[in-house]
């Protein structure tokens, strides 16, 4: 966390200066520029690149994925993960579409994955069910996160310029409701939604598995670690490793949905400096995802009503920040254009 240092302001002044010389009126490209200057900020450099990305998908089960809180059983996690593995979940098709490279990463999926091609990093089994007891130790909590931190670095090394954050795991918004519950100080009400899809009925009762659980387990809202091993997810833990790990490389990390954002709170109480190196994907559905996005004064660049997660979100805004550095690097300038600005500076002594 140490390595983790502000984003660098100067060459984000100085990239805006170059923007207001490009051959269309200042300012006129919107959320493109501020995303430029974002990129220019995060890798110190006046000319970024951030291609070829990497989509890292974290996966893992939760215990408390028995008291119903899903429309899914435990078991799709492991089948998707097989999915990602075979190449025929949404991730892996957006992540084609943009010449990325994918990564899977078992963290912490109840049962064994069949086949290769993944990065074992299984702290255990799944969480223990937190309707009943903690969810994992603290030991296994800054275990994950380090497994987060390793694997985007490593995937960094080896040539990712940026990095699409997802993840898969039944209950786990669940999780993420609780633990966004605590760090915010809503009510519980506010922030759990449907997630995979429930009824009136089962939404009722995740809001009340999640309330009693909250009262047994007691987590300390300025403790990260007890968070995460009182109420948390190894994938959650895994992404907020991720996030840190991004943010020590200087690279740009693209957050998914509602339970990316809540691993972003997460790293940025522990590391504040990585605020500035996340790029805000979309809004998802999910009810609670709006009151994480304001907790952070983030503005998603997208609203397409998803609400998949595995990154998806975040690949399919990959594009946009793609063409905000394109922008930047390939755009003529006034005078190269031999464009005459005079009337534009009156305008503006005037
Ligand atoms: O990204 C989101 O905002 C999002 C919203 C709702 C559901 N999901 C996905 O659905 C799964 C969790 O839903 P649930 O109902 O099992 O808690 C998990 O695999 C997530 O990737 C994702
Ligand atoms: C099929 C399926 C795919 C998913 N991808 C992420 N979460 C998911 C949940 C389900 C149920």
């Amino acid at each position: 966390m140490s390595q983790i240092t502000i984003t660098n302001k100067e060459i984000g002044r100085q990239t805006l200066a170059h923007l207001n010389n490009l051959t269309k009126p200042i300012g006129s490209l919107g959320r493109l520029e501020e995303l430029a200057v974002q990129i220019a900020e995060i890798t110190d450099e006046p000319f970024p690149n951030v291609s070829p990305p990497v989509s890292i998908v974290f996966a893992a089960d939760h215990g408390i994925a028995l008291e119903g809180v899903s429309a899914y059983p435990q078991e799709v996690t492991a089948q998707m993960a097989a999915n990602f593995l075979s190449g025929g979940a949404g991730i892996n098709v957006l992540t084609n579409q943009i010449k990325g490279q994918f990564v899977l990463v078992d963290i912490g999926i109840a049962s064994e994955l069949k086949g290769s091609g993944y990065i074992n990093e299984k702290i255990r089994y799944g969480t223990a069910n937190f309707a009943k007891e903690s969810a994992m130790t603290k030991g296994q909590a800054v275990k994950a996160i380090e497994a987060g931190i390793k694997v985007t670095t490593n995937a960094i090394s080896n040539g990712a310029n940026s990095v699409i954050l997802g993840e898969m795991g039944i209950g786990n918004t669940t999780s993420s409701s609780a633990i966004l519950a605590i760090l915010s100080g809503e009510a519980v009400e506010n922030v759990v939604g449907p997630g995979t899809g429930i009824s009136e009925e089962k939404l009722l009762n995740k809001q009340q598995v999640i309330k009693k659980a909250l009262m047994d387990r007691n987590p300390d809202p300025n403790d990260v670690l007890d968070i995460l091993s009182k109420v948390g997810g190894l994938e959650i833990a895994g992404m907020t490793g991720a996030i840190l790990g991004a943010a020590s490389k200087k690279t740009p990390l693209i957050i998914d949905g509602f339970i990316s954002t809540v691993s972003a709170v997460l790293a940025i109480r522990l590391a504040p400096n990585v605020r500035n190196y996340l790029i805000f994907s979309h809004q998802s559905q999910e009810a609670g995802h709006g009151i994480a996005l304001k907790m952070l004064e983030a503005k998603p660049l997208l609203d397409l009503e998803l609400r998949l997660g595995e990154g998806t979100g975040a690949a399919l805004a990959f594009p946009l920040v793609q063409s905000s550095v394109h922008v930047l690097k390939e755009m003529a300038t006034f005078t190269g254009a031999g464009i005459s600005i005079t009337e534009k500076s009156e305008d503006l002594e005037n």
